[in-house]
């Protein structure tokens, strides 16, 4: 039985590398109730990717345009491109009584949390050792080596940031970490100051007790 509930705000972070890309798509694809934020980013496309699915590709003066007239939930600098959460986006999902699905850095994990505090659950998947991440960098073949030079010399900045977050995984095992990421929602969904349909639904079962106290 499912009572209306606040939408969660479902934060996942991790190093470059690390696996979140496919433990999202995972996420997406078992579980109708969550949608992503799509974000925008100045950082050139990848093979593979689409303009409007995976990002909104933005050349630097839009993005500059879109921060100051107010678009972004929160945006950040990240291996030297700028990256933003678009909030309408945010907010009609939302509105729609979706989940919403972030795969944003630790700078955007904190924003969003000042911003929508309880809402947010973030949580942050770790490599199981720096040479996997190495190879998974690499076996994707999406990134130059000097680009995942880059990636590696900023994995243990992003890495240094774990506890930031409220929940932290190991993915060595991606069915296993998947497995983790569906409990973790699962149990956030089920929260009590999450279920705002639970107050009127408490209220009538005490009410329809003919015996019960009246002052309850
Ligand atoms: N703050 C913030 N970070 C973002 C946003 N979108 C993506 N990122 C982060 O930017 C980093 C680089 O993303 P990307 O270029 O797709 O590389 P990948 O993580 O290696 O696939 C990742 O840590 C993302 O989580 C955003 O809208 N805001
Ligand atoms: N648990 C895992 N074991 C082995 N390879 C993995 C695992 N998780 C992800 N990968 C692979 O590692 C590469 C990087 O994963 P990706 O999801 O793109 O990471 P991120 O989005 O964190 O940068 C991809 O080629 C992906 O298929």
């Amino acid at each position: 039985m499912h009572l209306d509930r606040r939408g969660v705000l479902f934060v996942l972070s991790s190093p470059s590398g690390a696996g979140k890309t496919t433990i999202s798509k995972k996420m997406l694809a078992s579980d109708p109730a969550i949608a992503l934020s799509i974000s925008a980013t100045t950082r050139p496309m990848r093979p593979g990717e689409t303009d409007g699915v995976d990002y909104h590709f933005v050349d630097v003066d839009t993005f500059k345009k879109m921060a100051a007239d107010g678009e972004f939930l929160e945006w950040a600098h990240v291996f030297g491109h700028r990256y933003g959460t678009p909030r309408a986006r945010v907010e009609e999902l939302l509105a729609a009584g979706k989940d919403v699905l972030f795969d944003i850095d630790w700078q955007g994990a904190q924003q969003l949390y000042q911003e929508a505090g309880p809402d947010v659950v973030r949580v942050f998947i770790l490599p199981p050792t720096m040479a996997e991440l190495e190879r998974r960098l690499r076996a994707r073949k999406t990134d130059s080596d000097e680009v995942i030079a880059a990636r590696m010399a900023r994995a243990a900045n992003e890495i240094s940031h774990w506890d930031g977050y409220d929940y932290v995984l190991i993915n060595d095992d991606v069915e296993g970490c998947f497995d983790e990421v569906k409990a973790i929602l699962r149990a956030e969904r089920l929260k009590r100051r999450r279920q705002i349909g639970l107050i009127g639904f408490a209220r009538d079962l005490i009410r329809s007790v003919p015996e019960a106290d009246p002052t309850l």
